[in-house]
């Protein structure tokens, strides 16, 4: 049984006065728990397109969506929504932690919505993942007071508090230097295998996107397997406005 599972999927959006643009189109994409799956690609190829959908809150236009083998199409939003809360820990460049709330505050947050002993254990819970990540001496310290790294291991404690089983990371070390990047993602690799969950880190960059055990890159909407990330140019992975854009409204305007 696969833990996530994209056959031939399409993701269109309608234009007003036009043809609807296709974002994604013909991707097929399995995970499997344990997995760490890597995917580059330039600004506008549908990189957050493809991520709302892994993430489940985009549905495909045409194609499957399955998780657990269960098409994702056929569930309640309510549904969709639990198992989100429940299986899946997002990840993102920009650690987006509440200002003005300590590193225990911020971890607990997913635990509220959580059932049971979960629920009653939850500052426990969050105390045990911020010294998980290193942060044991920093429990009470507010983000502002935090250094990148630390923020990002705040995130992660959040993201994994749940104990997902799939962990969704967008550009997760982009706001970080070299050497603190990649010692976060040490530690993330650490806990997936820990913990048998599959991780899809979403990049530009081709040394992170290295890390993973499968590749693939997004052109135009188009998922292919990368068998050597190292060699992906930076002209294919670039961002920004020196990069340009990769998608049929650019090119269409
Ligand atoms: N609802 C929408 N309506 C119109 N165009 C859209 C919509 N959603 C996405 N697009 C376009 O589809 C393309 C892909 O979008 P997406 O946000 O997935 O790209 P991306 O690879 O994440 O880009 P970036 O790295 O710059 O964030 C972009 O050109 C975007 O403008």
């Amino acid at each position: 049984m696969s833990l996530l599972q994209l056959e031939d999927v399409t993701r269109t959006v309608p234009i007003p006065d036009g043809d609807p643009l296709t974002i994604l189109s013909g991707v097929d994409l399995t995970v499997e728990p344990g997995d760490r799956v890597s995917i580059v690609g330039r600004s506008g190829s549908g990189k957050s397109t493809l991520l709302n959908m892994l993430g489940l809150l985009d549905l495909p236009t045409t194609g499957a969506l399955r998780f657990d083998d269960v098409d994702v199409r056929t569930m309640r939003s309510g549904r969709r929504d639990r198992l989100r809360g429940s299986d899946i820990g997002f990840i993102f460049q920009q650690f987006n932690l509440l200002e003005g709330r300590t590193a225990t505050e911020n971890a607990v947050v997913p635990l509220i919505y959580a059932s049971g002993p979960s629920f009653w254990r939850r500052e426990r819970l969050a105390r045990e993942m911020l010294e998980r990540v290193g942060l044991a001496h920093r429990l009470d310290a507010l983000p502002g007071s935090l250094s990148g790294g630390e923020q990002q291991r705040v995130a992660i404690a959040r993201a994994l508090v749940r104990s997902p089983r799939l962990i969704l990371a967008d550009e997760p070390t982009g706001a970080l230097d070299l050497e603190t990047g990649q010692s976060v993602m040490d530690l993330l690799d650490e806990i997936v295998r820990e913990r048998d969950a599959a991780l899809v880190v979403i990049t530009h960059d081709p040394a992170i996107a290295a890390r993973g055990d499968r590749h693939f890159r997004l052109v135009r909407g188009t998922l292919t397997p990368e068998l050597d990330p190292t060699a992906v140019s930076y002209e294919l992975v670039g961002s920004g406005s020196d990069a340009g854009s990769d998608t049929d409204a650019e090119e269409a305007s």
